[in-house]
């Protein structure tokens, strides 16, 4: 059964959306940047990462869960790092329960809600999440509403839970180029076999394949992408870590980031047209 949650947990001040597939699969998404804090498969444990001294402030990042990139990743243009969409107040249109009882969220983004003078474009964004079995499946769409053609970059900025990265291997990578965030950008070439984290890692691995599997003590976790060419791996190090104040201390050894994104080809949308983009997460 799906139910709309206006109620705000206790350790929440953000309104929140809860998701509760017919086989007991759920997520929790805050309103607040469309951004899922929480996914149990049906069955399992929690496995996303959410830190425990992640804020919960109108305007203000949420550290863990899957914060929402658009039409900015980091700084790869003139706005702020990221963009707005992670920090804007995005609409809540519906909950719905699917056939085979998934339940299903839908929010919404436009250009009168939320953009910003460096980027003052007319657009219609969309937020899918849909939960149920050992999946969850969340879909950004963006359609032009304006007369001329812009372009973007996105992500899902997807926090994994491991409960040691320094056991975590990622499969999938093999062979493809990268730009390494963490060595000035260099386009370096992945080589061969499991990508293992023993510090910080930043990078952006361009026309990624799907599935990339996350391996952990925890289990495998397949994750799929459609309509978004790159994969970032991200995770700051004990170093760069303890200067997050929002982690929690220690807490960069308890998630590993794989963001379907899209950016090194920024999508162009002319006049009209619509894009999606689709990460889904499988826990085996
Ligand atoms: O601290 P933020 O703004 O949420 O960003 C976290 C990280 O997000 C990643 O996607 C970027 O590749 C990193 O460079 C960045 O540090």
């Amino acid at each position: 059964m799906t139910k709309p949650a206006t109620a705000v947990p206790p350790h929440l001040a953000l309104p929140v959306v809860e998701l509760v597939a017919a086989d007991g699969a759920r997520c929790t998404i805050a309103q607040q940047g469309a951004h899922v804090l929480s996914w149990t498969p049906a069955g399992g444990a929690e496995r996303l990462f959410l830190s425990q001294k992640a804020e919960y402030a109108a305007g203000v990042a949420i550290r863990g869960g899957i914060p929402v990139i658009f039409p900015q990743f980091a700084g790869e243009g003139p706005m702020p790092k990221h963009g707005f969409a992670r920090t804007a107040q995005w609409k809540f249109e519906r909950i719905e329960q699917a056939e085979d009882g998934a339940g299903i969220a839908h929010f919404s983004l436009t250009h009168e809600q939320a953009t910003h003078a460096l980027w003052p474009h007319h657009y219609a964004a969309t937020l899918t999440v849909r939960v149920g079995g050992e999946r969850l499946a969340v879909t950004l769409g963006v359609r032009n509403t304006g007369p001329k053609s812009f372009s973007f970059t996105a992500a899902l900025h997807t926090y994994l839970r491991v409960s040691d990265i320094a056991l975590v291997q990622v499969m999938g990578l093999d062979g493809l180029s990268y730009r390494d965030t963490a060595d000035g950008g260099a386009l370096k070439t992945a080589g061969l076999g499991p990508v293992e984290i023993s510090g910080e890692v930043d990078r952006i691995y361009l026309n990624a394949p799907s599935p990339l599997v996350l391996r952990e003590q925890g289990g495998d976790l397949h994750v799929h992408s459609e309509g978004f060419a790159d994969a970032v791996v991200w995770n700051p190090g004990a170093v760069k870590g303890a200067a997050l104040a929002d982690l929690d201390a220690g807490g960069y050894a308890r998630f590993l980031c794989i963001e379907s994104a899209a950016i090194g080809k920024p999508v162009k949308l002319a006049a009209g047209a619509r894009w999606t983009g689709t990460q889904t997460l499988v826990a085996r």
